[in-house]
């Protein structure tokens, strides 16, 4: 049994970033920037108003200072006409201020009378100017790689980049095997269950920026598993569930191995997820996860989870865990890293009592797994552990 750790480098050994692709910005939401892109123009452009008021000279300003209105900046219209001394043009929000004015007074600070203005007595010192490049120049750049949000997507546009380098989406192909699973809606038999790990890890995928492809249940048969193994072929991951451990019918290792796959690994001392394997199958990528169901998750979650981003062209790296202090006190842990189920509020971190790697409706609770290294002694109220917010 190889650690966590060591699964994990030898995963990232597996992979590497996947091609670039061009979409519109309106596809690029969510995925992987896959290059640096620089800025095609400067913003604002000119010094704009950043007010509704009057364009004057700063020089001019002082209590009770009359200017004649000469004409009108509105955004989108600049004026084109000349302001002297004694002059101000009306001005909006998002407007050029004109080249030969350099401070902006409110309309609240002027009193008006045709086209007189006289500022008031007691008006801020603010130019209420948003200088040329103030926001970025042209040239600018976002770099790479970096997942693009809602507010990236913003400064795109502003940037205009219309369209954007991004890593192709990993397509990930789940697999779940048993002779005892059926679909969400379906009515299973007597002894039969409903396939839930595919659900979950699809999602957990997705929400990373993978393409997933479900793969229709395999069967606990040679020529099921082939049949679902061919359908995954051009997947650039290939993520088993179930039939990983030593029974009589956990077929998919020696069915990958008969097609060809190169092991990497099998079993990591952790819990839940020992019986974890990896390897090279054809041009794919290959993750066998346990069945049990929070097996499964977690597994995705330390594993999974880190090969997509990989895929993606992120840096290959395991999560990242927090400290916390306990609220409860821990009994010792066993020779595997152990996974705990766990809630973190302001009182700190609780582990759920009950770990067993079937117990999904503990999982949906937990919003953190607490991290034990192997062979940890019990632990205290108030100490400190590592956790993964979930
Ligand atoms: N003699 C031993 N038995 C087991 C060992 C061991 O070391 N020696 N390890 C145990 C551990 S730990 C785990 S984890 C499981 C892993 O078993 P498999 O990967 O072979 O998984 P299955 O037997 O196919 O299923 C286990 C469990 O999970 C349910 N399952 C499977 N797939 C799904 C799915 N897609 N959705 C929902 N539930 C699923 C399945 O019905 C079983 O109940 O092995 C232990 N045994
Ligand atoms: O890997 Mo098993 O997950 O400990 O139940």
């Amino acid at each position: 049994m190889i650690s966590v750790a060591e699964a994990l480098e030898q995963l990232f050994a597996l992979v590497s970033p996947l091609e670039t692709e061009t979409v519109p910005l309106r596809a690029a939401a969510g995925r992987l920037l896959a290059r640096d892109v620089a800025a095609a123009r400067t913003q604002p452009p000119f010094d704009a108003s950043s007010m509704d008021g009057y364009a004057l000279r700063r020089d001019e300003v002082e209590p009770d200072a009359m200017f004649k209105v000469v004409g009108e900046a509105a955004a989108g219209h600049a004026f084109t006409g000349h302001a002297g001394p004694g002059q101000c043009v009306r001005i909006f929000t998002g407007a050029p201020v004109p080249d030969e004015l350099d401070f902006v007074v409110i309309q609240e600070d002027v009193t008006r009378r045709g086209d007189l203005i006289t500022l008031n007595r007691d008006m801020d010192g603010k130019d209420n100017i948003r200088p040329a490049g103030g926001d970025f120049k042209a040239g600018d750049v976002m770099g790479a790689p970096r997942r693009l949000g809602p507010t990236d997507i913003a400064l795109l546009a502003s940037m205009n980049i219309a369209e954007v380098p991004v890593t192709r989406r990993p397509v990930v192909a789940i697999m779940a095997t048993g002779d005892e699973l059926v679909m969400p809606g379906e009515t299973p038999g007597p002894d039969q269950i409903i396939a839930s790990n595919s659900f979950g890890l699809a999602a957990l995928l997705e929400a990373e920026g993978a393409e997933v492809r479900m793969i229709p249940i395999a069967r606990d048969t040679t020529a099921s598993l082939k049949t679902a193994f061919g359908l995954a072929q051009d997947a650039d991951l290939v993520v088993t569930i179930g039939g990983a451990s030593v029974g009589d019918h956990d077929l998919v290792a020696p069915v990958a191995a008969e097609l060809g796959m190169e092991q990497s690994f099998y079993k990591v001392a952790m819990r839940p997820g020992k019986p974890l394997m990896a390897g090279r199958l054809g041009q794919a990528a290959m993750i066998g996860l346990p069945g049990n169901p929070v097996s499964a998750m977690v597994c995705g979650t330390i594993f999974v989870v880190p090969v997509v981003r990989a895929l993606l062209g992120q840096r290959a790296a395991p999560a990242q865990p927090k400290q916390a202090t306990l609220a409860a006190p821990l009994p010792p842990n066993g020779p595997r890293e152990h996974y705990m189920r766990a809630v973190l509020s302001e009182d700190g971190l609780t582990a759920f009592d009950r770990q067993d790697s079937s117990l999904l409706s503990i999982l949906s609770q937990a919003n953190s797994l607490l991290v034990r290294p192997p062979h940890d002694g019990a632990r205290a109220m108030g100490e400190e552990v590592s956790y993964l917010p979930l």
